[in-house]
């Protein structure tokens, strides 16, 4: 369905756009029909670049990104494309007009898509739709955004790309700004449409989050791919010192915070510790099978599951 070849981008940066900011670097995966791909990375990795890349929104500087095996930059109608990829943000406020009704966002598209649907059976969908993200119409139609919750408006979203019967959705960090047990509602949500085939990329800098959402896992940092595979592989064996780092920072109970550290005798992975090894050793090695690491030294040191933090007699 979705696939990412090669792709990078730099953006223009500095006064009068006079230096380059390589933000993301050959990076390539891709996304199937019901399957959840997380791509993890700390604030600035270039997650974001890469969501708004596969949304159009910013162009791709190299690389190709295919929809089904077509250059989505070569697409001849966007609006096709939209119909099928839609993205949902981390502040779901910024989607909303204050001065409008929050399900505006719904007519909206109604207007776009779906003009000749009787305004009854738009409103039936619409109703299905909010049930289908667990919302009562009642409660949220015709309401100002002000008068919902960050969790219902992020839930009305999603119902909005539901309505549109997309197959890829690029949830970026859409459950950053929820509390614990809206957060659980919205991954359980994912996970539903999932089971209904949608494709998701699920864009986050929280490992945990990224564990229990994905079936695939990418590991992102400085803008490259440090590591990638089936989610439970990059969990229990994780190849990467920046993998391994992103594990030892995650809470865990029973284990002291003062010992979720790396371990000690880590050394830093020769290929990407520097911007120059970066250069002399692209692409991935594969330690088992789908499970890349940034560099052969990293991918040799596949083995047992590794032990990152002392666990607590
Ligand atoms: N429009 C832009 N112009 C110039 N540089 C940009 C632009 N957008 C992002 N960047 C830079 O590109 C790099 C990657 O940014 P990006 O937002 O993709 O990272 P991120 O991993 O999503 O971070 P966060 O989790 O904080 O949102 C950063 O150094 C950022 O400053």
């Amino acid at each position: 369905m979705l696939r990412l070849d090669d792709v990078s981008k730099v953006y223009r940066a500095g006064a009068f756009g006079g230096r380059e900011l390589r933000a993301v670097s050959g990076v390539s995966f891709d996304v199937n029909a019901g399957e959840v791909v997380s791509l993890i990375g700390e604030s600035g990795s270039g997650k974001s670049t890469l969501g708004r890349m596969i949304l159009r929104l910013t162009p791709v500087s190299s690389g190709a990104i295919t929809f089904d095996g077509t250059d989505i930059r070569a697409l001849r109608s966007p609006k096709a494309y939209y119909r099928q990829v839609q993205g949902v943000f981390q502040d779901p406020f910024s989607c909303y007009n204050p001065v409008f009704k929050a399900d505006r966002v719904f007519a909206m598209i109604k207007d776009e898509y779906f003009p000749r649907v009787a305004a009854a059976e738009w409103r039936e969908r619409v109703e299905g739709a909010l049930r289908g993200v667990r919302l009562d119409p009642g409660q949220v139609l015709g309401r100002y955004p002000h008068q919902l919750s960050g969790g219902q408006l992020q839930r009305m979203l999603i119902a909005r790309a539901v309505l549109l019967d997309i197959r890829l959705l690029v949830a970026d960090e859409i459950i950053s700004m929820l509390d614990a047990s809206t957060r659980i509602d919205v991954l359980n949500l994912l996970a539903d449409l999932r089971a209904g085939g949608l494709g998701i990329l699920f864009v986050t800098h929280d490992l945990s989050l990224g564990t229990y959402v994905s079936d695939r896992t990418v590991v992102l940092r400085h803008g490259s791919v440090v590591e990638t595979g089936p989610t439970d592989l990059v969990f229990a064996n994780p190849l990467h010192p920046y993998t391994r780092s992103l594990l030892a920072a995650v809470p865990r109970l029973h284990a002291r915070w003062d010992e979720e550290e790396a371990d000690p005798g880590e050394t830093p992975c020769p290929y990407h510790g520097s911007p120059e090894g970066a250069r002399t050793r692209p692409g991935l090695a594969e330690a088992e099978p789908g499970h890349f690491a940034a560099c052969s030294g990293c991918a040799e040191g596949a083995g047992a599951p590794r032990k990152l933090a002392k666990e607590k007699a």
